[in-house]
């Protein structure tokens, strides 16, 4: 998967995406955090943003009935993955195969207009990860829509999760959330009124990130990967065979007391200086096969969070909301959150 995600990805890359970010994210919190009753169900509102964004960032799509077209299928597509593989009508594992196949000929008509828009020279200098395929690889229509759905799978839950976890921790610690606050305003008060974030400002908004750290620490959004014993081992006394495969898990490392003492608490100065040991926290993974979406999520957090947090104080509306892990974080009714504008 990796091998097709050209400059796309690269670490200095996503700084050209930024202002974008921002900008999405002010819109999203106009559109959908204004409602007449000030309350807001974080969840399904972070599913939206961070898909908006990757239609407009994979494939320059902008048109909210287009991103429709594609959000209704591909949310059908997350709960069939760690579903039983039954594929009768009514199953999850059949509403995700099926919702793979509405979305595969969705993303082919997309794919052919853009063909065409490049064709017309129309957007010649746009950056997203279609265009970039469509002039540099020698893929074809379906390989580059089944590329791009795996890039939609691994990067859209994983970070609305992450938005609706950041969010909680910030609404349940209000100490927390005017440190949050403090930090974003300023980077706010530097800016001329209508002037985009930059990269620059990210790389300024430390303690947010190490508030979303903790918080990944604790619920990490995704639970861990799959490996192949490339020969016989030994671990805690079990012998694995070679050709076995192996789960490792996010989850036991960022709760072992040894690395995180007092693991429980909900502590962001964990990562202030050099940070926990080395492979102790890896909510992206770790070695060669690290997510390297990292950056990305990074600045989309970040972005929305500069966007809530200077915009809203808000409190839990059900303040015993539970989270349960099925098997990423679920909150139990998407985060019920009342707003105070500030
Ligand atoms: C907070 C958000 C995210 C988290 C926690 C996360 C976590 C992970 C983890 C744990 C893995 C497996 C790593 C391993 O096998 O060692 C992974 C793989 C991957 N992630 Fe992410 N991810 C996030 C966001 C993203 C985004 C935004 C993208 C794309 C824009 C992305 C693209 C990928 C891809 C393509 C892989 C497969 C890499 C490979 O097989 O070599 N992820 N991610």
């Amino acid at each position: 998967m990796r091998s097709y995600l050209p400059d796309f990805l690269k670490p200095e890359a996503p700084q050209y995406y930024v202002p974008i970010m921002d900008s999405m994210a002010k819109e999203h919190l106009a559109r959908e955090w204004s409602s007449s009753d000030g309350k807001v169900r974080v969840f399904p509102s972070a599913k939206d943003y961070t898909f908006d964004l990757a239609c407009r960032l994979f494939m320059n799509i902008k048109d909210t009935h287009d991103i429709r077209k594609l959000s209704t299928p591909f949310a059908n597509i997350a709960p069939g993955l760690t579903s039983v593989p039954i594929n009768v009508p009514g199953t999850p594992f059949n509403k995700a195969v099926e919702g793979g196949k509405k979305i595969r000929a969705e993303l082919i008509e997309v794919i052919r207009k853009r063909k065409a828009e490049i064709a017309r020279g129309e957007d010649e200098n746009a950056r997203d990860l279609l265009t970039r395929l469509l002039k540099e690889s020698e893929d074809n229509e379906m390989e580059i829509s089944n590329k791009t759905i795996g890039l939609l799978v691994a990067s859209h839950d994983t970070t609305s999760t992450t938005i609706t976890v950041v969010v909680n921790y910030l609404a349940q610690y209000p100490n927390i959330y005017d440190r949050v606050y403090q930090e974003q305003m300023e980077i706010a008060k530097s800016k001329r009124k209508g002037e985009t974030l930059t990269w620059e400002d990210i790389q300024k908004m430390k303690y947010s990130w190490n508030v979303a750290c903790e918080s990944m620490r604790l619920s990490p959004p995704a639970q861990g990967a799959f490996r192949e014993a490339v020969s016989d081992f030994t671990f805690a006394g079990f012998t694995v065979p070679k050709g076995w495969k192996a789960f490792w898990t996010v989850y036991t490392t960022h709760k072992n007391p040894k690395y995180f003492p007092d693991p429980e608490k909900f502590d962001p100065s964990r990562f202030e200086g050099s940070g926990p040991a080395p492979f102790t926290f890896v909510p992206f993974g770790g070695g060669p096969r690290m997510c390297p979406g990292k950056e990305y999520a990074r600045l989309e957090i970040l972005a929305f969070m500069h966007n809530l947090v200077t915009t809203f104080k808000f409190e839990k509306a059900d303040p015993n909301e539970k989270i349960s892990y099925n098997p990423s974080p679920v909150l139990a009714n998407g985060l019920l959150l009342r707003l105070t504008r500030h």
